[in-house]
């Protein structure tokens, strides 16, 4: 068993490859062995988190998910804990593993209760996992409202309970928990659900235990991407070594999301950073910023270039996408280059023919941008299933893509999707995304492929969030500039 950490990579496995790995390793052992592995592991998990607990209450739902919390407070019964199961579900239901597993418990001497207890110091969520099919109603969601909203702490059992094991939608508002109050323990795989939409806020610290089974030969749905690898420099390096960006954004009234962009660039480490504003008169940003070099957007060379494109672009960006996109070998699309792109379908096909002419593509939506692209009406359709989304923008621009939010996702054609697992609600300020779009050009100016840059650039942008002091407000120019 092991904390998973934005260092740490690893395959992903959705419900229905998760339900085959679970086939195929009962078959190998013997009956209840998984469960009895599953429950020990729960438990050792929750000694060790909260060694001190008094009163721990364990709610137990219809099915394995409450099986694997009955066989847990059989295990904290006989380490002189003093659990105490509450059950919503009919007993005569139970598959046989809870089924055995309740007996378990009560050969053991726990207490199983039909109400739930008046005071816990911990609360062991094991209502539903995978097998999940609707929003908990009734006794059910006033557990869950209980155990979520007690402010003490949590450990769910497998996933927090209603939570898509596959999407990270949610079916229960479970609100965010304070810092190292909630823990979820993933078992025989991990799911992409705990990490993007709703799951990072619902599950807390994810722990993942293998049970001793193996996921060879199932593939994964998608991949966390870990810590990328370091780029060491030459000694030997010149300006020219890390490749030229332009910035090509910043309409009347948004220059300043082009300077961020600019700015990223440069302390990414682009050779030189060219900014070719579209406010023909542009207030005085950059003065702060010697190195950056101020350029008429017609007088890119584009084909020699690296263009970050949109930031703060407006309408105005428009007139220029056409030549950006026949022309930029490497190219971060972000903000109002997509939304000009989501408007015309001319655009759309000029901008999936560049994969043809090996020309390198990063397109960094958001949920809104995303939907505008796939024709959805709201981000509401992204946030559903972000996995998706990515992948089939990915599919239909034919270029690498980047949806960011809790769980920034990246996509490219062909290829398993990575959730990233660095960043946190302190990204949520304006300008953020401009940075990424500047950090990411450096990238690929450095020669970098579009997936390896986009990963990378998305992990270091969070950790570098993660790193922030808390006592320092974390303002997108200040990241720029990191
Ligand atoms: N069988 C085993 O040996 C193992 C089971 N495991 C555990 O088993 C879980 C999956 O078990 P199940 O497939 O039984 O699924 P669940 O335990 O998630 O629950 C399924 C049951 O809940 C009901 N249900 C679904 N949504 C509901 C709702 N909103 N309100 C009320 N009832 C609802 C279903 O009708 C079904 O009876 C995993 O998440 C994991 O915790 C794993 O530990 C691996 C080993
Ligand atoms: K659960």
């Amino acid at each position: 068993m092991h904390r998973i950490t934005a260092y740490y990579q690893a395959d992903l496995f959705d419900v229905a490859a998760t339900r085959r790995i679970e086939r195929a390793a009962a078959a190998k052992l013997p009956a209840h062995a998984l469960m009895r592995r599953a429950g020990l592991a729960v438990a050792r998990l929750a000694a060790a988190l909260h060694p001190h607990a008094r009163a721990i209450w364990i709610a137990c739902g219809p099915g394995n998910n409450g099986g694997d919390a009955f066989e847990a407070a059989a295990q904290l019964r006989e380490r002189s804990f003093h659990p105490i199961v509450t059950f919503a579900g009919d007993e005569a239901r139970l598959p046989d593993d809870a089924r055995d597993a309740l007996a378990r418990a009560r050969a053991a001497g726990v207490p199983i209760l039909e109400d739930a207890p008046t005071e816990h110091d911990l609360a062991i969520d094991a209502l539903l996992g995978l097998g999940a099919t609707r929003a908990p109603e009734g006794r059910m969601a006033q557990w869950l409202t209980q155990i979520y909203g007690a402010g003490k702490p949590v450990l769910a059992v497998d996933l927090p309970s209603g939570l898509d094991a596959d999407t990270g939608h949610c079916s229960f508002d479970f609100g965010p928990g304070a810092p190292g109050q909630r823990h979820c323990l993933s078992l025989l795989t991990l799911k992409p659900g705990l990490f993007t939409a709703h799951g990072r806020d619902a599950a807390g610290a994810v722990w993942f235990d293998d049970l001793g089974c193996s996921s060879d030969g199932e593939a994964p749905c998608a991949r966390l991407a870990g810590e990328p690898t370091f780029r060491p420099r030459a000694h030997a390096s010149h300006k020219g070594s890390f490749g030229d960006v332009a910035i090509l954004g910043g309409d009347q009234g948004m220059t300043g999301a082009a300077v961020l962009a600019a700015t990223a660039a440069l302390h990414g480490g682009a050779g030189r950073v060219f900014l070719a504003l579209l406010d023909p008169r542009p207030p005085s940003l950059i003065e702060p910023w010697p190195e950056l070099m101020l350029r008429r957007p017609e007088q890119l060379a584009l084909e020699h270039l690296t263009i970050v494109c949109g930031c703060g672009g407006g309408d105005a960006i428009r007139t220029h996408l056409a030549r950006v996109l026949a022309q930029a070998p490497r190219l971060v699309l972000d903000a109002d280059a997509l939304n000009a792109i989501a408007d015309d379908a001319a655009l759309g096909t000029l901008l999936t023919q560049r994969s043809q002419h090996r020309l390198a593509t990063v397109m960094t939506p958001h949920p809104l941008e995303a939907a505008r692209l796939l024709g959805l009406s709201t981000a509401v359709d992204v946030q559903a299933d972000r996995l998706a989304a990515a992948a089939s923008l990915a599919r239909r621009f034919q270029a690498t893509v980047v949806l960011k939010g809790s769980g920034t996702v990246v996509a490219s054609p062909n290829e398993v999707p990575t959730i990233n697992l660095t960043g946190n609600a302190r990204l949520a300020t304006g300008g953020t995304g401009d940075v990424l779009a500047g950090m990411i050009g450096a990238a690929l100016a450095s020669g970098l492929p579009a997936l390896q840059a986009a990963q990378g650039e998305v992990w270091r942008h969070g950790a570098i969030a993660d790193a922030w002091p808390h006592d320092k407000p974390l303002t997108a120019g200040a990241l720029a500039a990191t």
